[in-house]
């Protein structure tokens, strides 16, 4: 299972500081929504001008003009880069169109998607790479949240899938036994007092 770590900042400057803290523990480096709409795509540019070697993941949650959008964090630098499940099937297929001009990856976000599972084979046969089963940061603090849907999600749906939504070193093992590919964490690392140690541990507990 890989690692990815989610940069929910709002700075370039934070961004790069963040991702030279962490780089050797994970294999993808997302740049969130926030950060790509407060810096625009040169954060992604920056971040893979300074580790080309890993995995540049531009979370723009593009619901229309799928082959635009995507083209464009391509052509910044992105390796994979973000769909909604929500957007019309269309959307979803000028995104893979664009991903494979570029030799590159769609991955489709299942944030606010209620059957993720049905979704996620659809979102497959159109061509993503693969897909998020994700409750957002707002779903996250609503009381009584627990990662067990999506996990669920994950297993039923039988693609290729990535685990985002609070993902931590208490929960990391669960990922992993529901078979996801990728593990995916935000606050766990960047809200961390040591985003290091935190890359560090999350990374170790991956058998
Ligand atoms: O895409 C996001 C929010 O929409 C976050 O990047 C994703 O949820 C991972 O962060 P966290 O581990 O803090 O939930």
């Amino acid at each position: 299972m890989k690692l990815q770590v989610a940069m929910d900042l709002l700075t370039v400057e934070d961004a790069l500081k963040l991702a030279g803290q962490v780089a050797e523990y994970v294999d993808i480096i997302e740049l969130g929504t926030p950060l790509i709409k407060a810096a625009g795509l040169s954060a992604v540019t920056a971040v893979k001008n300074a580790h080309p070697d890993k995995i540049v993941f531009a979370d723009m949650k593009t619901m229309d003009a799928g082959e635009l959008e995507a083209d464009i964090a391509f052509k910044a630098g992105a390796d994979l880069v973000t769909v909604l499940g929500t957007a019309d099937d269309s959307t979803i297929a000028g995104a893979v169109k664009a991903a494979q001009a570029h030799n590159k990856g769609i991955v489709v976000d299942l944030i606010g998607v209620a059957d993720k599972a049905t979704r996620a084979k659809e979102a497959r046969a159109l061509g993503a790479k693969f897909v998020e089963m994700h409750a957002g940061l707002d779903e996250q603090a609503q009381p009584g949240f627990d990662l067990k849907g999506l996990l669920s999600a994950g297993e039923a749906a039988r693609v290729p899938f990535s685990v985002a939504g609070g993902v931590n070193r208490s929960t990391i093992e669960d990922v992993q036994r529901a078979g996801a590919d990728v593990a995916v964490a935000g606050g766990a690392i960047y809200g961390a007092a040591d985003p290091a140690q935190a890359a560090k541990e999350l990374r170790d507990a991956i058998v």
